[in-house]
């Protein structure tokens, strides 16, 4: 596995790593500082590609809290299938008391990865090198406080979801009883549905797609939110590594699914879901974004038909 540190995206565009082909898949992280984030994408890619801030010095953690959103490129061999995986990083976020100017930025990363394809896609002559840098699947970590959405949460995913395929992620799920996990999961839920937030929901059509398709879309929408515990630590246990946390009392593991849902979650990502969420974004996302700016721009399609009223 090779991770290849890009640039910010404030401090000068994107790195475009020319990648050795394997399927291209991004992923972004975006929740409270603090929240489990890179203890999570390290525990996603099997190795530690993002430094624990809590791992820095202070000088060091705080000139990486003011680079705002970095993506990370490891190639990963999952199962055969070759993978290209970027993970956009976004440490910081939730940090200040007004957050806009962390959702916009977070939105413009968004919309400048369509911004190139749509420049791309104009080109008489494509350029061989271009790398698609669209953003596949956003993981939304919200807080285990058990009280429902925050404020920030609810306006974060409104705004984020017309935009990328959000996925509502509980993070440190160990840090609840089974009891109050199921009852928050059910209340952010509410949340979402209420506030008619845009997720990715694990969609499916119950005339076209197969029985298998819908049942396995009905389980893992059944899961949402995902509850995920991130560890870097295993230990031998019963002649097995086991990925886990350790605590006085016991050890809750990362890979169990009755202890969290991070197994599911990382085969939905970089398996059984990788091509819907490709597809969803190619075909509806950046379709749509693509349509409101162009309309915006009073760009019309020369041969739509001119409508002529009579009288
Ligand atoms: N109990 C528990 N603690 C966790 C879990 N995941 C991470 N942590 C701990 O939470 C602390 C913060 O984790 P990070 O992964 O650095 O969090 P982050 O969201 O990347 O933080 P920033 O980079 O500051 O935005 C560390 O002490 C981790 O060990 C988890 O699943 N359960």
């Amino acid at each position: 596995m090779v991770a290849s540190s890009g640039a910010s995206f404030k401090s000068g565009g994107v790195r475009r790593k020319a990648a050795k082909k394997g399927l291209i898949f991004t992923i972004m992280i975006v929740g409270s500082s603090g929240s489990g984030k890179s203890t999570f994408v390290n525990t996603l890619c099997e190795s530690p590609v993002i430094l624990r801030k809590d791992h820095l010095d202070a000088e060091k953690a705080a000139v990486l809290k003011t680079v705002n959103i970095t993506p990370t490129t490891i190639e990963m061999d999952e199962d055969g299938l070759k993978l290209s995986l970027t993970v956009v990083d976004t440490p910081g976020f939730g940090d200040n008391i007004n957050n806009e100017p962390a959702f916009a930025d977070i939105l413009e990363y968004i919309e400048h990865q369509y911004e190139e394809i749509l420049s791309q896609e104009s080109r008489i002559k494509r350029n061989p090198r271009f790398q698609d840098n669209r953003v596949h699947i956003l993981l939304y970590f919200v807080q285990p406080t058990g009280h429902g959405l925050r404020e920030m949460d609810i306006e974060f995913m409104r705004t984020l979801g017309p935009r990328v395929n959000v996925i509502p992620v509980i993070s440190k799920a160990d840090s609840m009883t089974p009891q109050e996990l199921n009852a928050f999961k059910k209340k952010v839920m509410e949340d979402i549905s209420h506030y008619k937030i845009p997720i990715y929901d694990f969609p499916y059509d119950e005339d076209e797609d197969d029985e298998e398709t819908i049942e396995e879309n009905t389980e893992l929408r059944g899961l949402l939110p995902f509850s995920v515990i991130g560890s870097e630590d295993e230990i031998i246990l019963n002649g097995r590594r086991v990925r886990c946390r350790q605590y006085p009392w016991g050890i809750v593991e990362v890979d169990n699914s009755k202890h969290c849902d991070f197994s599911k979650l990382r085969y939905m990502l970089l398996s059984s879901h990788l091509h819907d969420v490709k597809d969803i974004t190619h075909d509806v996302l950046y379709e749509s974004w693509r349509t409101e700016k162009l309309s915006k721009e009073g760009h019309h399609d020369d041969d739509e038909e001119e409508v002529i009223i009579d009288g």
